[in-house]
């Protein structure tokens, strides 16, 4: 969203599942950028899309998953780069990184993924500290007793006392958050300029998740590393994030900078997601969790995804799928969007379409309050 070369630049990328119920549309045409040293949210209910997202940028996307389109750009290399022919058919271009260049050059050195769960991470049979040396001799070019050293120090880095004596302890020794710090450390020990999150502060409670977000801080000033957050949590957000990307059924439909996307807040989802958290200058009494289910990405709704469960609806946004731009002016080809605004959203209310003069869609009557987003409002009410 700027004119300096990014460090990460993801372009269309689309990733699909392909199942016997029939193609999922986990991810559908995601573009994103994180400059160096930025921490770029990615946010949105469970089942937007927000992991696999993660997961094609690493090229970890299991069968029956597949990157079907898009580009990802890192650093001048292309970690992604697809083009989904007219017959269906899928080209790699050459320059597209092999598996072997991904895991050799990319995965761990350049690019480190920390996950939600950490017990998932770390094998529970082998002691901690064994673990991230074993790690870190092998993404660097270093002695098994200097590994050592860099393991016990990045232990006290990441804030866990006494690091030379947790050095020898196994994984269930540590509490839920020391072993999200393990987590970091091993994320952080090859000095990455990128680390993706996904959720890894999901599973803690609200104490330690502060203390592990300003920790993040304070590293990420230290050593200049980018991060790619994935999170359903506003709040979180609101604490950590310098520009987001909001997700709604694989799509990204706002995104902006941290204080834009809370200030002047554009799309009518974005809202409602800020609306299911609490927040200082709204009372507790008007938090309102989002009507309805997300539906599901096979079948997803025609022309705007969110058209069934948004309040401002109408007739127009049941078929015109909007197009993502910058919101004034109703300006929505993408050249403009790579223009000045950096501020882009996809709702049909900022097009030149007929959305005045539309009839209003009743949602509320169709989709009674099902109680979605009970995940988000969790959070938000932690945050408290
Ligand atoms: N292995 C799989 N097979 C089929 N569908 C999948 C698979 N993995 C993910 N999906 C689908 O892809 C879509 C996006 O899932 P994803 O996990 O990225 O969502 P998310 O936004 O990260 O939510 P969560 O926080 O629940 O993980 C969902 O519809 C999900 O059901």
């Amino acid at each position: 969203m700027s004119h300096k070369e990014p460090l990460l630049k993801v372009e269309n990328l689309k990733t699909q599942f392909f199942t016997e119920e029939g193609t999922v549309r986990a991810v559908d045409g995601v573009s994103f950028e994180v400059q160096p040293g930025e921490l770029v949210g990615l946010v949105g209910e469970s089942g937007a899309g927000k992991s696999v997202a993660a997961q094609s940028i690493m090229r970890l996307v299991e069968e029956p998953g597949r990157i079907v389109d898009g580009t990802v750009t890192y650093k001048g290399r292309k970690l992604v780069d697809i083009e989904e022919r007219s017959d269906g058919t899928l080209e790699e271009s050459e320059e597209m990184l092999t598996q072997q260049e991904m895991r050799r050059d990319i995965r761990g050195k350049e690019i480190a993924i920390i996950f939600q769960d950490p017990m998932e991470s770390l094998n529970p049979v082998f002691k901690v500290g064994g673990q991230l040396r074993e790690f870190i001799e092998l993404n660097r070019d270093v002695s098994s007793a200097e590994a050592e050293e860099i393991a016990v120090d990045m232990l006290r880095e990441v804030g866990i006392p006494e690091p030379e004596k947790r050095y020898d302890e196994y994984p269930h020794q540590f509490s839920g958050g020391m072993r999200q710090r393990v987590l970091i450390a091993m994320a952080l020990a090859c000095e990455p300029s990128l680390i993706i999150a996904d959720e890894p502060t999901t599973a803690l409670d609200v104490t330690v998740e502060g203390q592990i977000l300003d920790l993040v801080e304070d590293l990420r000033e230290k050593y200049n590393t980018a991060f790619v957050w994935v999170t359903h949590d506003m709040g979180v957000v609101a604490e950590i994030c310098d520009s987001v990307n909001v997700m709604y059924l694989g799509e990204v439909i706002e995104q902006a900078d941290v204080e834009d996307l809370f200030y002047d807040t554009k799309h009518p989802y974005t809202e409602a997601l800020l609306r299911s958290i609490p927040r200082p200058d709204r009372t507790v009494e008007s938090l309102d969790p989002i009507s309805g289910v997300m539906p599901e990405a096979i079948n997803p709704p025609s022309g705007c995804r969110f058209h069934t469960r948004c309040p401002e609806a109408r007739e127009v946004c049941r078929e015109a799928h909007p197009k993502h731009g910058p919101p004034e002016e109703g300006v929505t080809d993408r050249e403009a969007a790579e223009g000045e605004s950096e501020h882009l959203v996809s709702c049909v209310k900022y097009e030149n379409v007929d959305y005045e003069h539309s009839e209003p869609l009743d949602n509320e009557s169709t989709e009674a309050f099902a109680g979605g987003l009970s995940e988000l409002r969790a959070g938000g009410d932690d945050g408290e």
